[in-house]
């Protein structure tokens, strides 16, 4: 009897060995199939050892586990490509368009066109895509014209502005951050806002909030248990009071629109989504637009995902290019000399004269290099087991584009630390961008706003080198090149001395030319 039992067990501690020993193994192969990588501490992976600016922590790591390597960051697995061949091959393919599900993915709730995937953010996408080239976000056509004006209007009131400092030291930031919103307000509710109206602060205070509660909640993505502790349960709940009144905000400029709505008159994005549900009623099919979520949360989002990606990226872009003019005499001085040889000293540059800019364009595309303001791109997840480069990223897990370190790689770039905008040129002088220059992302969720961001920043970048020259104040140290990272990679705050270049008219006059010759162009 005794060794009946004794037997019986000995079976089953043998049969449980066995089952553990098959799992360990599983795990063991499921392990080595991942992109190879450094261990962790068990829950929370490799968390506790990231410090500093994340890009910067994933360079070192890719420098030594590789282009593509892989970590636990708490809950979430994270696969960081820094092969701009690998990336493009990824990006490309329909399995990578999907976004992480995490805490902050799980607040939005699928809603706009940043954090949504599937069916929903095709159908975004596509619409936007679509209606954004019909407001004029297009290279050659109707519309880019009217584009260029709205943008032109903007440049003129920045460079009256900076005159009005007349060569005292001054802070571009609020100057920039003002036009630049007002030229995507104007494309996606017809608003454009003052210098001191105060819905216009609190709506930027409230965005700049926004950004640094979700920036606050960052760990609570990887480790949600951590939700539940004082300081960050408060963030939440200020976010939900942020989230709220933004809410409000956009929700009051829908109604305003939908009491005075006129479909032969679509005078921005929210008429043509207003436009798309009223079509969709009469012809009585569902909104494939919306899969089923409520109509005026979609939009709601679509416009703060719209306003957040084209104001912050723009205005820091044209920072960091003052940043990199007050460092690099030499090379403003040649963008100087080419507009004056181009444009002439009696009217503003404008979009037609680009092709004949290639020192200007050259200039603007190694800043976008060397700043890399969105050094992470935006994580994208894999929407099932799939294998890349022959190694396994399963379904689920993040996948991140390390564009900062594609930029920064000295196998691609000669001396990448230097700013030399010679690199985007051919031995005939033309402008020419390789492959691995990927400001904007690449693939399926590209940049959207890709078009804009160029025709802004080359109508900002060239007025204000055309207008001005630049100066460090008195006593004061050249801005930091080293960027801090938060939402995008902003440089220090600084102060410029902008001092008026001589002009064969004065400024106002300018101006009025240039709004001449905008209505001559643009038959406006
Ligand atoms: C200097 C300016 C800009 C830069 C450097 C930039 C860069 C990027 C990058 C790197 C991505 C992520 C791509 C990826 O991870 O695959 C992205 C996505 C996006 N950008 Fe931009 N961007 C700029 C301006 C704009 C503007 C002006 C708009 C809007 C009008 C915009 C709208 C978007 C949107 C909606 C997405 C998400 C696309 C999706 O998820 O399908 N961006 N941008």
């Amino acid at each position: 009897m005794l060794a009946e039992k004794l037997w019986e067990s000995g079976a089953l501690l043998v049969f449980v060995g066995v089952l553990l020993a098959v799992r360990l193994l599983q795990l063991f192969r499921e392990l080595c199939a991942l992109p190879p990588g450094p261990w962790g501490v068990p829950l929370i992976g490799y968390l506790p050892f990231l410090k500093g600016d994340m890009h910067l922590q994933f360079h070192d790591m890719a420098r030594r586990y590789g282009p593509m390597f892989s970590a636990r960051l708490g809950n979430q697995l994270v696969v960081v490509l820094s092969d701009h061949k690998t990336v493009r091959d990824a990006f490309r393919r329909e399995e990578f368009t999907a976004r992480p599900k995490s805490f902050v993915t799980d607040i939005l709730d699928g809603y706009g066109v940043i954090n949504s995937d599937g069916r929903l953010w095709k159908e975004q996408r596509r619409f936007l895509h679509e209606r954004l080239r019909h407001f004029g976000m297009r290279y050659i056509g109707a519309g880019k014209e009217h584009m260029e004006t709205r943008i032109m209007s903007e440049v003129e009131s920045v460079l009256r502005t900076l005159n009005r400092s007349r060569g005292q030291p001054t802070d571009l930031n609020p100057v920039l951050g003002m036009a630049v919103s007002n030229v995507i307000c104007d494309i996606l509710m017809s608003v454009r806002f003052g210098r001191e109206d105060a819905k216009f602060r609190r709506f930027t205070s409230l965005i700049d909030e926004g950004f640094r509660l979700f920036g606050r909640l960052n760990w609570v993505n990887f480790v949600p248990a951590l939700r539940f502790l004082p300081r960050l349960a408060h963030t939440q709940q200020k976010l939900a009071k942020n989230r709220s009144e933004m809410a409000d905000f956009f929700q009051e400029t829908v109604d305003k629109h939908r009491e005075t709505f006129d479909p032969s008159n679509l005078r921005d994005i929210i008429d043509t989504y207003l436009l798309e549900i009223e079509r969709a009623r009469e012809e009585g099919r569902g909104h494939v637009l919306f899969e089923g979520k409520d109509h005026d949360r979609q939009m709601q989002q679509i416009l703060g995902d719209l306003f957040s990606a084209g104001m912050e990226t723009i205005k820091t872009t044209l920072q960091w290019a003052v940043v990199f003019m007050l460092h690099q005499p030499a090379a403003a001085r040649a963008v100087q000399a080419e507009l004056d040889g181009v444009v002439g000293r009696r009217r503003l540059p404008r979009l037609e004269d680009l092709p004949f800019l290639p020192h200007t364009e050259a200039t603007l595309l190694e800043v976008l290099r060397r700043s890399s303001i969105v050094p992470l791109g935006t994580t994208h997840a894999a929407t099932r087991d799939v294998y890349l480069n022959g190694f396994k990223i399963p379904k689920g897990a993040q996948v991140v584009p390390l564009l900062h370190a594609i930029h920064m790689d000295p196998n691609l770039w000669e001396k990448p630390e230097e700013f030399n905008p010679g690199r985007f040129l051919s031995a005939e002088g033309k402008v020419t961008k390789p492959e691995f220059f990927l400001p904007f992302g690449v693939g399926r969720r590209m940049c959207l706003g890709d078009v804009l961001a160029r025709m802004e920043l080359f109508l900002f970048f060239a007025a204000i080198m055309h207008v001005f020259d630049m100066r460090v104040p008195e006593g004061e140290q050249l801005p930091s090149l080293k960027g801090n990272a938060g939402v995008t990679v902003t440089p220090d705050p600084y102060k410029v001395c902008l001092i008026p270049r001589p002009l064969e008219c004065d400024l106002e006059c300018l101006n009025a030319d240039t709004a001449a010759t905008l209505r001559n162009v643009g038959g406006h």
